[in-house]
């Protein structure tokens, strides 16, 4: 007789995983798990022989099991908000510009140096729970609002002690180089800050599991991009970028050149930063929140992605700027309807190519030895949870084999 801690019977499977069938679906399925961790998967009737009455069993009846969702891009920790700015944006003044009049980003600095870590942890933890409820069960948070070093701690120690009270697992990323702080006047003194100081201090404080950098015309140019990677490199630690958001500096280039994990919004990359993610395994990481709040309407290169096989992944980009959507969900709807992107690329860019974005090999699909972190879906086909958005048909979602409150 097989051991198991518990077995879901009777389900649908969306297992995600490579193969020839969609979603890699298995119907009629079922799924055991031990210790946390995927124990077995499969036709329910080639389920091995366990002890049915010591072991705990749920009756799906019919509904979808999906793996746990990902969100890989969010600046989910900061303070303030920014509705003013989104009111000057209706009244014509544009992103560049309220940044350059010292709105934007630093507007968020200066909220988030101001608020306690305690109120970042309350504001975080609701954002959290608001993903929690939608079947996320990975997100990554950056920094980038705090861009000083005892900023940038607090942030990414509140994002650590989050991941010690919420059950959902978060992944770091340190995004120090997100715009110009007012302690300085000259960008490449900061680089040399975080590279010198600040990115080594808190990485000795083990707070950082990836680093960032914002390559944009009114970010960081690709040569300072290349001194923070170098930095970066050099500490062991697998770099991403926001790249070619709002123009073409090449910096998905250099994320590839890196070997990195991912080049994010990438609105206006061309054929030739795609040849270079495809031969890297750079992740292309599409943020259709930020593209339908800036109403942006340069469109990422999907047909090129898909030709040279570059992973998709979709993300919230929660922040408070160009995405305040806590909505992984309803970046779905909008990868499908602003990026033409079909649903069952849309939901692989949420579990399996979310989790190759943040380097994850143990999640991301339903597989033997994966953790058993899946949602339960009432839908008829995975393509719902796409198409329909509002009502939650999520049932019960697993963390580590375990049903979690909702
Ligand atoms: O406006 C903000 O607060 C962040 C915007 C966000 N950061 C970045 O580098 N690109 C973005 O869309
Ligand atoms: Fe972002």
């Amino acid at each position: 007789m097989t051991e198991f801690d518990a077995v879901w019977l009777n389900a649908n499977l969306a297992t995600m995983q490579a193969g020839s069938e969609p979603y890699g679906a298995i119907t009629d399925g079922a799924i055991a798990v031990r210790d946390g961790r995927i124990a077995w998967l499969g036709p329910k009737s080639e389920l091995p022989a366990f002890d049915a009455l010591s072991t705990p069993l749920y009756d799906v009846q019919g509904q979808w099991l999906l793996p746990g969702l990902i969100d890989c891009h969010t600046h989910l920790v900061y303070g303030g908000n920014r509705a003013n700015e989104f009111e000057m944006r209706l009244q014509g003044a544009s992103y560049e510009a309220i940044a350059k009049a010292g709105g934007g980003i630093r507007a968020t600095v200066n909220a988030t140096r101001e608020a306690s870590a305690e109120q970042l942890f309350v504001l975080g933890k609701d954002r959290l729970n608001a993903l929690l409820s939608q079947g996320v069960t990975e997100v990554e948070i950056k920094s980038g609002y705090g861009l000083d070093l005892a900023s940038e701690q607090k942030m990414l120690q509140v994002a650590r002690e989050l991941a010690v009270h919420h059950p959902i697992r978060i992944h770091t990323t340190f995004l120090g180089a997100h715009a110009l702080p007012p302690e300085f006047s000259d960008s490449d003194a900061y680089i040399d800050y975080l590279c010198q100081t600040m990115l080594p201090e808190l990485h000795r404080q083990q707070l950082i599991d990836a680093v960032d950098v914002f390559c944009e015309g009114i970010g960081f140019s690709v040569e300072q991009s290349r001194r923070l990677f170098e930095t970066a490199k050099t500490l062991g630690l697998p770099v991403k970028a926001h790249a070619e958001q709002l123009s073409n500096l090449g910096g998905s280039a250099l994320v590839a050149e890196f070997g990195g994990l991912s080049a994010d919004h990438i609105e206006y990359l061309d054929e030739a930063g795609v040849q270079a993610m495809a031969k890297a395994g750079t992740v292309a990481v599409l943020l259709p929140g930020a593209f339908y709040f800036l109403k942006e309407t340069k469109k990422p290169p999907i047909e090129l992605l898909r030709r040279y096989q570059v992973p998709m992944a979709v993300a919230t980009d929660l922040n408070p700027g160009t995405s305040p959507l806590c909505n992984l969900p309803l970046m779905l709807n909008m990868a499908c309807t602003f990026f033409a992107l079909t649903p069952e690329e849309a939901l692989l860019g949420v579990t399996r190519h979310a989790a190759t974005a943040l380097g994850i090999r143990d999640a991301g699909t339903l597989a033997i030895g994966s953790k058993a972190n899946f949602g339960c879906y009432a839908i008829s086909q995975p393509a719902e949870l796409v198409y329909q958005q509002g009502v939650n048909s999520l049932r019960q979602l697993v963390i580590a084999g375990q049903a979690v409150p909702l």
